[in-house]
């Protein structure tokens, strides 16, 4: 699917470059003394290479790269020197990204790591120059071997998303609201099995092109009720998930109550979820005044051992430092 930036789908035909001919020179002073070739190697043709870079988040700028092709090796040349080698071309992609065969649909590869490389079509051998066959009895002198083909192959590039944050409330806290307003794009869910769960997941445009994913998880704290299986499929979608935003409207009896109740249901969920870093939202905030929401804050500082903000979908107020605490949550060194 495509919407803004984001792509998530490509097809690319991938060349990789044929080895450079071994040469068949002959050296004519050794030809006549010392039986004389002397034709160095072909180069090795250039690969083509898929590399994780952690600073993308789409496929987009592979959207109209149809063809990559990479480079044929040099030629081997007189005195054995050998030809050049192919330059390697270099796709990249985001962290996430799963590398398919075309034809077969098979995953080839699977991209989770930053610098991750992987060769989808390697480079031909260089052929040997004739040097290499000089003693040969079998051979003649001007025997050289031809560079190895290039491999051709059509890939398929996915992006699997996975969410960065994972937004926990209870129904009405506001979070199908909070991701209207704070995302750009949803990502195309429907191939992925979770699809029965219809989770709401948006990507946040940060500053400089910068971005994660936010995932609204309705199925921890209803499946926890129905039985884990449908919410343990979509957990694994969420395992690069660092960060834990609960959602809890301003109007609710008892913010810390509510927290209390939904780490709870978290915990006996899954209880790897509460390693998350977690940070509180208090939503709907302009139903406060300025008076009631100070009253509130000297009150959440004393119950709360975990940072809070208030924010409004509606009135569009903090969600810049909403948006801003996460990055730095999701950015900072692991302990
Ligand atoms: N005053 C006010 N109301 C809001 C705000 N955000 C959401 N609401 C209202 O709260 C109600 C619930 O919002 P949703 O975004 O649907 O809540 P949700 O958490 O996605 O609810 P479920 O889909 O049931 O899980 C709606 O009537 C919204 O209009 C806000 O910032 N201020």
């Amino acid at each position: 699917m495509t919407e803004g930036n984001f792509v998530d789908y490509v097809k690319i035909h991938v060349f990789s470059g044929k080895g450079g001919k071994g040469s068949a020179h002959l050296h004519r002073e050794k030809y006549i003394t010392k039986g004389g070739p002397d034709g160095g190697d072909g180069g090795r043709g250039g690969h083509v290479i898929v590399k994780a870079n952690k600073n993308l988040w789409t496929l987009f700028h592979l959207k109209f790269k149809r063809h990559v092709k990479a480079e044929y090796g040099g030629n081997g040349s007189k005195q054995r020197s050998s030809g050049a080698q192919g330059n390697d071309e270099i796709i990249e992609v985001p962290l996430g990204t799963v590398i398919r065969d075309t034809d077969t649909n098979e995953i080839i590869k699977e991209i989770t790591e930053d610098g991750q490389e992987f060769i989808v079509a390697e480079g031909g051998m260089g052929g040997r120059g004739n040097w290499h066959f000089k003693s040969s009895t079998n051979q003649t002198p001007r025997y050289a071997q031809p560079g190895v083909d290039g491999q051709e192959v059509d890939i398929t590039l996915e992006l699997k998303v996975l969410a960065d944050v994972g937004l926990v409330g209870f129904p009405n806290a506001g979070k199908s609201t909070l991701l209207s307003v704070i995302t750009a794009a949803k990502p195309k869910i429907a191939n992925y099995e979770f699809t029965t769960l219809k989770p709401n997941l948006g990507i946040v445009e940060y500053r400089d092109f910068k971005t994660f994913v936010v995932a609204d998880i309705p199925g921890i704290i209803e499946g926890a009720a129905e039985g884990k299986g449908l919410g343990h499929r979509f957990l694994r979608h969420i395992e690069r998930n660092s960060t834990l935003l609960f959602l809890i409207p301003a109007d609710a009896k008892s913010i810390k109550e509510q927290y209390d109740i939904l780490l709870d249901e978290l915990k006996r969920y899954n209880p790897e979820l509460i390693d998350k870093d977690r940070l509180i939202a208090i939503s709907k905030s302009d139903l406060l005044d300025e008076e009631l929401k100070q009253e509130m804050a000297r009150e959440l500082d004393k119950e709360l051992k975990l940072p809070y903000l208030f924010i409004s979908s509606v009135a569009q107020s903090g969600l810049t430092e909403l948006k801003d605490k996460l990055w730095q949550m999701l950015n900072k060194e692991p302990v």
